[in-house]
């Protein structure tokens, strides 16, 4: 094979398409002066080339075999528009203070891409690339979807706004707690915890992830314990109540069985688990939209992809993804519990969640302005090794618009489970009027929460017992833009 090139040019387009193999950047995956149009769907990845690797040609290798490329020419390129298909990489620059890694900047044109399916978009931008030999790493750092495509997709069934009319709750965070131990639970133990937590004054109470039909609670028995604990409780204070009924399942049949069921029981949400995937994750909102059901997505199984700095799918795009594929709620970190979480990275995607238009936003990983179309909001959800004695810290960080949910932080109580769900409603309600009132929450939050303690024995022995918990460690996924300590 006898191609001249220059400087990853080829010289002579005749020779373009002759059989074997070429550089990315030589087959037209790399162009410097492209400029992405308003329909493009632009990614920036991370990217850690091999040593001896060039960045460019690695920028193009992404661009190349997350759209159209494989890793020798092909001639049957000719008999498509393969000039427009071809996802173009169009800048590459080194991350700040992370020898070995770029950034590089990839458009895709919309034709690449089937309408209102996150299956299919996945399957381009994450299918290959990750396991790619010439990188030694690569992550999905964020996304901009195009307002033509944005439009494709239905989002929330319900949102946050009518969710607060359904629920007729306003200007206050909501408080919700995951049932606990995680496992072992008859149904009626598990529904008296449901009714404990509700009647203290808790909006919401929760299945835990990994709560689907074993065979010490089956799902029926579940159901009907819970609702029974959630009928009980509102009757008994006069507010709507709910737990997210988990229906996840072995099968999409199993799934729609479970949600009807809930249906029939008259509950106002049912939940299901990250791992149930994309296809059935856009199937269930179908149904809730139907159905005026409220979705619970808990994010279970992020981790093991979005977590590391280097490779893997940041939370934010995820979360993106997640708004445009329809659901109501989603857990999106806490900053300050037991969870991996750098409080402006996370600030970034409660963000992605509740904006009408994402503006870029570098020390909260936000690299795109995104349009969302008028899209239903998600209701972030706080949740993972918090307690009350946090209250101030999670209401400056997130504002009102958020779930707060302690688990352990309610059931684990030395006063049983209504005292937990007490503590935990008048720390949020103190905190709320304080910084109604103009008080610095983040500064005199200790101090308002012993005042309120003073006459709500509960939430003294909340603040006494969990006192010296922390989870002070070294955020993993943090910006590479602000440096911010971890809040313990
Ligand atoms: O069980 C819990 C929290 O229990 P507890 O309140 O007792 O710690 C949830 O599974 C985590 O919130 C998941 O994490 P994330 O919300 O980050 O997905
Ligand atoms: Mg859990």
């Amino acid at each position: 094979m006898n191609r001249p090139v220059e400087e990853g040019v080829i010289l002579d387009a005749r020779q373009r398409y002759s059989a074997g193999v070429l550089k990315y950047r030589q087959m037209g995956y790399w162009d410097a002066d492209y400029v992405p149009k308003d329909t493009d769907t632009l990614c920036l990845f991370r990217i850690t080339p091999q040593d001896g690797v060039d960045p460019i040609e690695a920028a193009a290798a992404v661009a190349g075999e997350s759209s159209t490329a494989t890793w020798t020419v092909v001639w049957t390129d000719r008999l498509t528009a393969c000039d427009s298909y071809r996802a173009k990489a169009y800048k590459v620059e080194p991350v700040p203070g992370r020898p070995g890694e770029h950034f590089a900047w990839v458009a895709y044109d919309i034709i690449l891409f089937e309408e209102g399916s996150i299956a299919n978009i996945t399957a381009s931008l994450i299918g290959n690339v990750f396991s790619f030999k010439p990188l030694k790493a690569a992550r999905l750092e964020d996304i901009r979807m195009p307002v033509a495509l944005v439009k494709t997709f239905k989002g929330p069934p319900c949102g946050l706004v009518v969710e607060r009319e359904r629920l007729d709750k306003f200007g206050r965070p909501l408080l919700g707690a995951t049932t606990k131990p995680k496992l072992g639970l008859s149904g009626r133990n598990y529904g008296r915890v449901i009714y404990e937590g509700l009647k203290g004054g808790l909006d919401f109470m929760k299945d835990d992830e990994n709560i689907n039909s074993q065979p010490f609670m089956h799902w029926r028995d579940r159901f009907l314990y819970v609702m029974e604990g959630v009928n009980k409780a509102s009757a008994a204070t006069g507010e709507v109540k709910g737990s997210y009924l988990n229906v996840t399942g072995a099968t999409m049949e199993d799934i729609y069985e479970r949600a009807e069921f809930a249906k029939e029981l008259g509950s106002v949400v049912i939940m299901v688990d990250l791992i149930i995937g994309w296809s059935a994750i856009q199937s269930i909102a179908n149904w809730a939209r139907r159905n005026d059901m409220i979705v619970h997505m808990h994010r279970a199984g992020h981790g093991t992809y979005t977590r590391q700095k280097n490779h893997g799918v940041s939370f934010r795009v995820m979360a993106k993804w997640l708004r445009l594929a329809g659901v109501d709620h989603l857990h999106t970190g806490t900053a300050v519990g037991k969870l991996e979480g750098d409080p402006m990275t996370v600030q970034g995607y409660y963000n992605v969640c509740r904006d009408s238009y994402t503006r870029q936003d570098l020390p909260r990983g936000l690299f795109f302005d995104q349009d969302w179309c008028d899209l239903r909001k998600v209701m972030p959800v706080a949740s993972g090794g918090i307690h009350a004695g946090q209250m101030h810290q999670l209401i400056d960080l997130f504002g009102d618009d958020v779930i707060l949910q302690f688990g352990g932080g309610t059931i684990g109580h030395p006063a049983g489970i209504q005292a937990g769900a007490v503590a935990n409603r008048v720390a949020l309600e103190c905190m709320v009027k304080a910084r109604n009132e103009g008080r610095d929450i983040r500064n005199e939050g200790p101090e308002i929460l012993q005042k309120a303690a003073q006459f709500c024995t509960p939430l003294k022995q909340a603040l006494e017992t969990w006192k010296d918990v922390s989870f002070n460690y070294a955020s993993t996924d943090t910006s590479d833009y602000a440096v911010t300590a971890s809040v313990a």
